[in-house]
This record gives C-alpha cells, structure tokens and sequence, in this order.
C-alpha cells in the first residue's frame, strides 16, 4: 500500500526563515502518527505543507498519492488548525462549522442532503456537542471548540485528519474523548498526524511519533521516541530535568 502522506527533501521558507529543511518522511495509512517538537521546529509549517496551503521552495509532497491542493480540493484529507488560526467571531453556529466538513461532497450548490445532516449529527454526538448544536463557535470552551472541528473532520469522513495541538488547553475530559476519537477514526481506516506537547499521554494515543527540530530527528515508536536521550535532542536538556 502506498504510503498516505509522502515528503521527499522538503524544505520550506518564510523569507529568511527556514522552517522545515529536508524534510523527508513517509507515513502509512491507518496509523495514528504524533508530531513532537518544541515550539517554533516547524509542526504547524508541516501540515500547511501537507494541506497545500504553504508550498515548499523544493522537495515534493503526495497526499494520497495525489498533489495536496487536489487532495484538499476532494477533500480527501481535513484539517484541524491551532486555536490561533481560527476566526472566533465568525458568525457561524456549531452545526454550521460541522456542515462545512461536507462542502466537498455537496458539489457546487452547497445544498445539504439528508445524508449530510445525518453525518452532521452523529459527528456531534460522538464528540458530545449536540446539545452545544446551535451556539455561535465562539461561545464554547476550549476544549468544546476542539471537538467541533474534531466533528468537521469525522462529518467529512477525510481519509488523512491533521489535528494542530488538539490537546491544547483542553481538560480531561475533552482530552479523553479526542483520543477515544482518533484511535476509532484509525481503526476505521483513517491515518492520523496529531501534534502535541504532552508527551505522557503519548504510548496511549500514537502508533508512531516524529521528533521534529526543522528536520525530522527521529520517526519510531512512541517507546523509541520517549527515551530520554531523545527527547534532550529535540528539547534540550530541560525536558529531563523536568521529568
Ligand atoms: N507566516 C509566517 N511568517 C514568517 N515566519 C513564520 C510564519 N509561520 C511560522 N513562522 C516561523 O517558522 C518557524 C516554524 O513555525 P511553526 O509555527 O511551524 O512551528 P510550531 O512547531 O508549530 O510551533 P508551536 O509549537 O509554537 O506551535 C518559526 O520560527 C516561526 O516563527
């Protein structure tokens, strides 16, 4: 089976800022892959790169076996940006954000169909937000927030999910149910790429984890991965010292 993302010598500019350089690595499908790094060695800038939305000055990416853009386009593949990234105050409700999930399959008309509104609600129930159905996106919690885009990414049944820190500032509960929810979407088929910072949770969560420091340092099993000696390569000594 080809492999469901595929970078060869990527390398990739803002201005004079190197963010990722030779980047090359193949994850394979149906594996839930976590991307770890400290902040600002490039993670972000990966699944931009992935998604199309940044282009390498060279290096080639296959999504798919497809070029990212197209991939997106079909949406073969879905998206969970940082926090950061998102408009808050976008006036649309919960149910709308899920629904955007669906854009691809309702061709050009936008028209949703039973099938979508169906999908739609059972996106909501597995992340536990139908009674948060018909808030604007901006007033829930963090962690309610994450499981929205979560539901958009399980709406539009993508092949490839990139969740951006979907940990973040999240309580336990909510951390508990996206885990429950990637490990199902992998056992159903889906491949995962997921950053994150906590790295306890990360035998439980990952199959695979990728050490990135602009390049990728190390692509292995979390136990591999979780050495100390490592970790101090992608974090330096602090991380030891911390525990
Ligand atoms: N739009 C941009 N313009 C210029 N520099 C950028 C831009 N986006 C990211 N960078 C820089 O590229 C590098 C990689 O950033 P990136 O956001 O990919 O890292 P990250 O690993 O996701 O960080 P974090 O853990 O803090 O989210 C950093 O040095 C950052 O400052």
């Amino acid at each position: 089976m080809p492999p469901a993302i595929s970078l060869k010598d990527v390398t990739v500019q803002y201005g004079a800022i190197r963010a990722l350089e030779q980047v090359t690595l193949d994850i394979n499908p149906h594996r839930v892959c976590a991307l770890i790094g400290m902040n600002g060695s490039g993670k972000s800038t990966l699944f931009k790169t992935i998604m199309g939305l940044v282009h390498p000055v060279t290096g080639t990416v296959l999504v798919n076996s497809h070029n990212p853009a197209a991939e997106r386009k079909r949406a073969g593949i879905s998206y969970v940006p940082q926090h950061e990234d998102i408009d808050w105050a976008f006036p649309l409700s919960v149910r709308e954000v899920v629904m955007t999930g669906r854009y691809g399959k309702m061709g050009l008309t936008r028209r949703a169909r039973t099938a979508d509104h169906q999908a739609v609600n059972e996106a909501l129930e597995k992340v536990e937000l139908t009674q948060y159905a018909d808030r604007q996106i901006g007033q829930l919690s963090g962690g309610q927030k994450k499981r929205a885009f979560v539901a958009r990414g399980i709406a539009q049944e993508a092949k490839i999910l990139l969740l951006d820190e979907p940990f973040a500032g999240v309580d336990k509960r909510s951390e508990a149910t996206i885990t429950r929810l990637i490990r199902e979407l992998a056992y159903k088929g889906a491949t995962v790429v997921v950053s994150t910072h906590d790295l306890q949770a990360l035998p439980e969560l990952a199959d695979e984890a990728i050490l990135l420091m602009r390049r990728v340092l190390m692509h292995s099993s979390p136990e591999n991965v979780l050495q100390p000696e490592n970790l101090a390569m992608a974090f330096g000594l602090d991380v030891l010292a911390k525990g």
